[in-house]
Formats: structure tokens, sequence, C-alpha cells
């Protein structure tokens, strides 16, 4: 354990598949908004296809600009896993291309989060697996480490640790910790449902009455003036 920095953990505390697949088209809005509005991604981490998102983490921290542990990470990670590398925001050199994610996509990796820069972006359009970047670079990576592999790691201002599950759709990532997994999955499905009741209500044109806004407008003295701005 001497050497931080430079540390390769082979072994991860994978959850199980079938609560993982539980989270399978929920949205992450749903997720996210029983987790109290917390661990999304910021939105500086875009997708680069419309690959749908899901799979449990397996974390790399590279140097800036460097992918030598992400290559190593395309040997170890298993199918299922997403993996997820914190660049340090990075954007001067890309870590990552389509060679690489052709190899990642092979090999059944469930998807790729870089909190840094990619290249060959169009060619991920086509890619088998989901692909989530912060930009994208034509300068390619050096290969030098150091790094490490399955440690806690910030992608995104999100702390993601070795075997969270991550779940990721158009609106961007959430990240969630395997031992609130099962309350969650039953809590956003709920919330999934209650909220295509609404839609659906809306539609059908059926009257839904909102006190909450006049209360809340109430309770911040909000003044309702009956004229026009001048
Ligand atoms: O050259 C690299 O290491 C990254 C890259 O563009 C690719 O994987 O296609
Ligand atoms: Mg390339």
């Amino acid at each position: 354990m001497a050497n931080a920095g430079c540390r390769i953990f082979l072994k991860i505390y994978r959850p199980n598949k079938e609560l993982v697949e539980g989270f399978r088209g929920l949205p992450v809005a749903n997720i996210a908004d029983e987790m109290n509005r917390f661990f999304c991604m910021d939105v500086r981490i875009k997708r680069f296809n419309t690959k749908p998102l899901l799979g449990t983490a397996f974390t790399v921290k590279s140097r800036v600009g460097d992918n030598l542990l992400l290559h190593k990470a395309l040997e170890l990670a298993r199918p299922g896993d997403v993996i997820v590398v914190d660049g340090q925001g990075d954007l001067a050199n890309a870590i990552t291309g389509e060679i690489m994610m052709t190899q990642a996509a092979v090999n059944g990796i469930a998807g790729v989060v870089i909190d840094g820069a990619i290249r060959d972006a169009e060619a991920m359009k086509g890619l088998g697996m989901s692909v989530y970047a912060a930009g994208v670079q034509p300068k390619g990576p050096y290969k030098d480490g150091p790094g490490e592999i399955n440690v806690p790691v910030c992608c995104g201002g999100v702390v993601v640790n070795p075997g969270d599950i991550v779940v990721g759709d158009a609106d961007g990532i959430v990240i969630i910790n395997p031992q609130d997994a099962p309350e969650l999955l039953a809590k956003a499905k709920a919330k999934l449902a209650k909220e295509q009741a609404i839609i659906k209500g809306i539609k059908d044109r059926i009257r839904r009455d909102k006190p909450w806004v006049d209360l809340g407008l109430e309770r911040v003295g909000c003044e309702i003036i009956d004229d026009y701005y001048k």
C-alpha cells in the first residue's frame, strides 16, 4: 500500500447483476431526486452517443494527459463494468479515442466516462457502448503514468468508488452506492410512476392544483402587481 498514486487494486466488490439491472431504463433525474439531488456528475461531462449507460464502476486515476493506466484498465475490466476515469478535467490531450474505445466495446465494457478529453469523436456515435467525456481534443496522450486503478476517484465533481452503480442517460450520470441501491430502486420506480401519472393527467386535461406555489411566494413576500412593468 506504500506507493500511493501508483497502485493497481485487482479486486472490486461488484454488486449482484440483478440489482444493477434493476436500474435499466430508469431516468437519472428520478434516481437523483430520490438522492436529495446529489451524486450527479456536473454538466461538463457530456455524452458522445445515445447508448444507455448502466454498469459497475471500474475506476482509473490518470496523470493529466496520460493514458498508461487506462490501457491497463482495458486489460483488467470485466464485461458489464463502466470504466470511470479521473483525468482531472484536463482537455489539453485526449486520453482515449476510437481504437481504445472499440477494444472496450468488443470486450463487453458497458461504458466509459472520462473527466478529461477524448478524440475521434465522430466514431463514438457508431460504438456499441456508451461514452461520456468532458471534451474533445485532437492532440494525443502520453503513456508514462503514474496513476491508479480501483481506488476512489473524482469524476465530474462526484466521488466514485470501485463497484458503485453508474447510470447515465441524456440528462447526465448518477453514481449509486450499492448499499443504498435496493431501497433507492424502489423509491425511484415509484417516483417515475408518479411523474408518468402527472404527465398523463396533464395530457388528459385534468385540473392540477399546486397550492404550494402561492404558499412559497407568500413565504418570501413576493409582491403581485396588477399593472405593467414601467
Ligand atoms: O492514440 C491513442 O492512444 C488514443 C486514440 O486516439 C485511440 O485510441 O484511437
Ligand atoms: Mg485514435
